[in-house]
């Protein structure tokens, strides 16, 4: 496939490497440096555009695709507030989009057995959830996208939350949650690539479940497989519809 690229930072020349491995090429790279200068005919001759770019440019960069009728597959997060509207764009102009928070496998596994786990600790009211997330201290959302969705597969399981709220640790004054909402506690440390921990506290005893990312190597194959994967579809996606959990993918 001929890729555009959406932001060439970390992620960005990450994901160059993984295509050019997997035998794709990359048609145009755009970053902050010439975003301005990009218009739906330089995105001709591409099949797919990714972008890992910042919270507030996500938006324009997908309806760019979508003006181009170039599917994209969205990793940046930060910019979830808008998806609804997104997703009607998309879905009414017969587009294509596939966004998610975290594109490792690992990650969509620990999505999966999140609920499952909501589900079986919901009838033990003795236990107080809650979500904890670590990330270098460049990331500019909080919390991660990774960590909002660990909370909505709570919340989707779990009688006693119905929101979640968000602390992040040693920049903001910290809020103390009431009985129904979820908190999910960020701190943001040096290098650290993104750690995601689900507890499960009562009294007596505390569960941990937790995942931890040894480098961004994970996130950036999995966009590439996305890519892959929406070849020839038309529509809006998930990344976690691309998982069937049978070791394909
Ligand atoms: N879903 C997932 O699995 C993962 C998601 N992410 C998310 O991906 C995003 C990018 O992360 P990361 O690569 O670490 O961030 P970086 O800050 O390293 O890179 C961001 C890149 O975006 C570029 N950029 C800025 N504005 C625009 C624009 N308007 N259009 C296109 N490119 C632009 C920057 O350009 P310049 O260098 O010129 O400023 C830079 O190249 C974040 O939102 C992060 O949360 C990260 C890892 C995994
Ligand atoms: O900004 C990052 O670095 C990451 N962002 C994603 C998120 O917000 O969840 C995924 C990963 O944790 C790394």
């Amino acid at each position: 496939m001929n890729i555009t690229l959406l932001g060439y930072g970390k992620m960005g020349q990450l994901i160059e490497k993984f295509a050019l491995q997997r035998g794709h090429q990359i048609h145009l790279v755009v970053d902050e440096q010439n975003r301005e200068t990009i218009g739906v005919p330089d995105l001709a001759g591409s099949d797919v555009a990714i972008d890992f770019s910042r919270p507030e440019a996500a938006v324009a960069n997908i309806d760019l695709c979508f003006e181009a009728s170039l599917p994209i597959v969205v990793g940046t997060t930060g910019w979830y507030d808008q998806l609804d509207e997104l997703k009607k764009r998309c879905l009414d102009g017969n587009k294509t989009l596939l966004y998610g928070s975290n594109f490792s496998i690992g990650v969509n596994v620990f999505f999966h057995i999140n609920k499952l786990l909501a589900a079986v600790m919901n009838p033990y009211k003795q236990y107080d959830v809650q979500v904890e997330e670590i990330h270098h201290t460049q990331k500019l959302d909080a919390p991660s996208g990774t960590a909002i969705t660990i909370a909505e597969g709570i919340i989707e399981n779990t009688d006693s939350k119905t929101e979640w709220i968000n602390n992040l640790i040693g920049e903001r004054e910290e809020a103390i949650p009431k009985a129904h909402q979820l908190l999910v506690e960020s701190h943001r440390i040096d290098d650290v690539p993104g750690t995601h921990t689900v507890l499960y506290s009562s009294e007596v005893d505390q569960i941990e479940f937790k995942h931890t990312a040894h480098s961004r190597a994970g996130f950036a194959l999995g966009a590439v497989v996305a890519a892959e994967w929406l070849n020839g579809k038309t529509g809006f996606y998930q990344v976690t519809e691309m998982f069937n959990f049978d070791g394909r993918i």
